[in-house]
């Protein structure tokens, strides 16, 4: 057994042996602590869901400052190749210097595997000290493009021949007269591609009918970036329509009802939509959607975005229901099978090494891979010992300080109490 085998992928689905290698990167800053809680719960709860028959064999790959102490980089080619071949991994967290030095690794290992979506579930569990009267409201699953906007890291720096050349070629090329300080900025680009949007809305809305959620909400900010963010939106629905015909009731089949018929008959025709159970594909702006997250959680369900606003999006949301000790996520691309599970949250690095934070955002990642794996058991084990030990008081200090009558353990401490509830 403990040798393990690869997971395979035939005809689109993994074929997952009772003993699959995974491969994981420890992460940087709090990275160690969280990785050591979180693997020992998900050992747990397979060995009591499966008593031995199953077992995942883990396999240590380098990234972020480990990789460069042991190898001279940052993100070894053998790093990737492995994940290749073994097809799903886990991560914790990796540091990206801010306003120069290396580019971030996480976006690389996105975007060289072509994970292109990031999947961020948020929901609310009983119990968990959250700023809003009523948390348990916002139930939400985020798909965030992972593979383009300003995350391609197309930037040139203030000062340099490059962005010269970049801004003389708008002047003077494409009568740009708009940079307004042009001796002194910086540039940067932004692609948001017609494939991209498409692979990642269709993603969405696939999940949303296969889960029974009742909408998909393209999240963009197009009254500003139209041929990006607002190019973002018309192609969404583009898909919606030409993809999902009958299954989808979409804002721009209201909006030609209205136009045509008026408001009440294109109303009449969403809510005979939604009676009939057919999936609402609706549109918001960024920073409207921002607010009604907060005011009107119940009225979202799968929210598809890009990479920036998803970004801003995934930790807002997380605060709703607790904060990023609790978010968890996954790189994936539907297409290929490969997936990095991973936590929404950083490296918190005033926390390192105190055996302090929160281990549940990469423990809920786990439980996201167990689910994909199709070890519901296991994962289910961990999700139900999640909801006692939370319910216990028994929590980590992000927790512990917004608790009334709450126990603080360590992070090694609340993945004991997790075992023993299990
Ligand atoms: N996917 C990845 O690997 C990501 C990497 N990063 C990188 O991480 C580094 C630090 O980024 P930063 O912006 O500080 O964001 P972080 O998410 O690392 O931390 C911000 C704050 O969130 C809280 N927090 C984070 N993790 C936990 C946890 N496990 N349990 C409880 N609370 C937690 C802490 O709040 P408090 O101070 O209130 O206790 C912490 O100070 C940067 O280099 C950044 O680029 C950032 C995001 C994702
Ligand atoms: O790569 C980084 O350093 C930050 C990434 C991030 O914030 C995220 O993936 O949510
Ligand atoms: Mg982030």
């Amino acid at each position: 057994m403990a040798n393990g085998e690869r997971i395979t992928v035939q005809n689109g689905a993994l074929n997952v042996p009772n003993n699959p290698i995974i491969p994981f990167i420890e992460g940087d800053g709090t990275g160690p602590d969280i990785w050591a809680a979180a693997s020992r719960v998900l050992e747990a709860a397979v060995e009591k869901a499966y008593n031995g028959e199953k077992q995942i064999v883990w396999k240590e790959i380098l990234a972020g400052e480990k990789a460069y102490n042991q190898t001279g980089e940052w993100l070894p080619s053998e790093t990737l190749d492995t994940i290749r071949e073994y097809i799903i991994a886990i991560k914790g967290p990796l540091t990206t210097p801010v306003g120069g030095g290396i580019r971030s690794l996480n976006v690389a290992l996105r975007q060289e595997l072509d994970l292109f979506t990031c999947l961020r579930p948020v929901r609310y569990f009983q119990g968990v000290p959250s700023p809003l009267k009523h948390p348990e409201k916002t139930d939400m699953v985020i798909f965030r493009e992972n593979t383009e906007d300003i995350y391609a890291g197309i930037e040139y720096a203030e000062g340099t021949d490059e962005v010269k050349k970049v801004i003389d070629f708008l002047r003077n090329e494409m009568g740009v007269n708009k940079i307004r300080f042009p001796e002194t900025s910086g540039i940067g680009i932004k692609p948001i591609s017609k494939e991209g949007t498409s692979r990642l809305v269709r993603a969405a809305i696939q999940y949303a009918i296969n889960e029974g959620r009742k909408n998909v909400t393209l999240v963009h900010k197009g009254n500003i970036m139209k041929f990006t963010e607002g190019a973002f939106k018309n192609w969404g629905y583009e898909v919606a329509e030409k993809e999902f015909g009958d299954k989808v009731f979409t804002w721009k089949e209201y909006d030609r009802i209205a136009e045509k018929d008026g408001k009440d008959a294109a109303n009449d025709a969403q809510s005979k939509a939604e009676q009939e159970g057919k999936l609402i594909v609706k549109d918001a702006i960024a920073d409207n959607f921002l607010q009604q997250i907060l005011t009107r959680p119940e009225e979202y369900d799968v929210v598809a975005t890009m990479n920036l606003n998803g970004d801003y999006i995934s930790d807002a949301l997380a605060a709703q229901v607790g904060g990023i000790g609790i978010a968890p996520g996954a790189n994936i691309n539907y297409e290929t099978g490969h997936a990095i599970f991973e936590a929404t949250h950083g490296t918190a690095p005033k926390y390192a090494g105190m055996d302090k934070v929160n281990p549940s955002s990469v423990i809920l990642s786990g439980v996201l891979m167990l689910e994909h794996l199709n070890w519901h058991e296991a994962a289910d084990l961990v999700m139900k010992s999640m909801e006692k030990t939370i319910a216990s008081k028994v929590v980590t200090y992000d927790f512990a300080r917004l608790m009334d009558g709450a126990k603080e353990v360590k992070c090694s401490g609340f993945a004991d109490e997790l075992i023993k509830n299990m």
